[in-house]
């Protein structure tokens, strides 16, 4: 069986990227950029005035208080307007084009109007207020690179381009198929003996859509094989990546590696990890299926240390970001390791890493508190409180 290491790499070199797409910018959000963006223009268009105030030249300044005829007025949005006549100023706004000729500009709370006249009243200090032409960038100036998450900050500069679309990587299209007899929908569990609420997909599938995928069904199967192939058949037309939740083990009412007209082209058929095990990945008719044990934590756990990577990385993301490990003091004494590398649930707190009080792998409710997965090397010793300790935000 093989180890964590090599699975992660095994998901690295499994996670290209599927392609590219052109999107409005409404629809860019989140995405990852494939081409960069360029400037279509310079900006500032023109040199323009950082303050509310008056455009003048600086040889006409004289000792205060001293006045200049009003010779015009430029606003943002308009073109420049005529030349500074010598010996007068320009009424002039924020982001408004200097007037050529003019090569400073006074604010207006240093300065007294009269309906013809401007007068400097207060030293206007030393700062030309001028923003020139080109300052911020260049035509043809890359502001975003490609590769580069298109969030609100990147938006923004992408905006400034004066571009309207966006070449973007295609998302990868994700089914998930859930599956199991016992399970029912959330809220309908009580009213069927034996039954229980089918709780991993819908984390499961808000996950996909956090980690850039797009989420194109979730089903609740029994486990009926005709049924399961249909679904299986189904979701491989429909889907990139596949994501089966239980039936990954060895009972003879695990079906989710044999429900494919096609048997699975393992990446990994299990790795040694606690919890989750049974996890595997494989190709299947030119897709990707990605089996999480059906254990809520397990499947949790499992889905934060592979499927996160693994969707970064098709939907072109950079792979290494969703698999980092920080270093933390963990506030509890530590057990030691078994064999298998293993992966703590704890939360986050102003004085360490508080494990969670289950580390049971079917455990539901240390999951809603844990955001942090611990990580035990295989055969670590137990440890006092105090610890410092490798952990991935859970
Ligand atoms: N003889 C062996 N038994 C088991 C092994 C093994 O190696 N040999 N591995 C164990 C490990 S580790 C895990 S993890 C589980 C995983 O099993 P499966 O993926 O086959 O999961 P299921 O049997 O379908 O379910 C396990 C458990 O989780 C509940 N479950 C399943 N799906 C959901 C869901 N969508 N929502 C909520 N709960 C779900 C299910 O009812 C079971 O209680 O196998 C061990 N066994
Ligand atoms: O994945 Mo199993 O997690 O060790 O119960």
């Amino acid at each position: 069986m093989i180890g964590f290491e090599e699975a992660l790499a095994r998901v690295k070199a499994a996670a290209r990227p599927l392609g590219s797409e052109i999107v409005p910018f409404g629809q860019a959000p989140g995405r990852i950029l494939a081409e960069p963006v360029t400037a279509r223009f310079r900006m500032p268009r023109t040199n323009v005035s950082a303050m509310d105030g008056y455009a003048v030249r600086e040889s006409d300044l004289g000792d205060l208080p001293f006045s200049l005829p009003v010779a015009g007025e430029s606003a943002a949005g308009a073109p420049p307007g005529q030349a500074l006549p010598e010996g007068s100023a320009y009424r002039i706004f924020t982001g408004a084009p200097v007037p050529e000729g003019a090569d400073r500009v006074i604010v207006q709370e240093n300065t007294e109007r009269d309906a013809e006249r401007v007068t400097f009243v207060r030293p206007h200090g030393r700062g030309r207020n001028i923003r020139t032409a080109g300052s911020d960038f260049q035509a043809g100036d890359v502001l975003v690179p490609a590769g580069v998450e298109l969030d609100w900050r990147a938006l923004t500069t992408a905006a400034a381009a004066d571009r309207a679309e966006l070449c973007v990587y295609r998302q990868p299209r994700v089914v998930i198929l859930a599956t199991g007899d016992e399970l029912a929908a959330p809220g309908e569990a009580h009213a069927r003996a034996g039954a229980i609420p089918e709780s991993v997909s819908p984390g499961i599938a808000a996950f996909v859509r956090q980690q850039g995928g797009h989420l194109v069904r979730r089903e609740r199967l029994p486990d009926e094989p005709d049924v399961l192939a249909k679904a299986a058949a189904r979701a491989l037309e429909e889907a990139d990546l596949v994501v089966m939740i239980g039936g990954a083990s060895v009972g003879e009412r695990d079906f989710s590696r044999s429900v494919f007209a096609a048997p699975p082209d393992y990446v990994f058929p299990k790795v040694a990890i606690k919890p989750g095990k049974p996890v595997w990945l494989a190709h299947v008719s030119d897709r990707l299926v990605m089996g999480l044990p059906g254990n809520p934590t397990s499947a949790l756990v499992t889905a934060r240390l592979f499927l996160a990577p693994l969707l970064r990385g098709l939907g072109g993301g950079d792979v290494t970001k969703a698999m980092t490990f920080k270093q933390g003091i963990c506030a509890d004494p530590l057990p030691a390791c078994g064999d298998r590398e293993t992966f703590l649930r704890a939360r986050r707190a102003d004085h360490g890493l508080v494990l969670a009080d289950s580390q049971d792998s079917s455990s539901q409710r240390s999951l809603a508190v844990s955001d942090a997965l611990i990580r035990r090397r295989p055969g670590a010793k137990a440890e006092p409180a105090g610890a410092m300790v490798a952990f991935m935000v859970f």
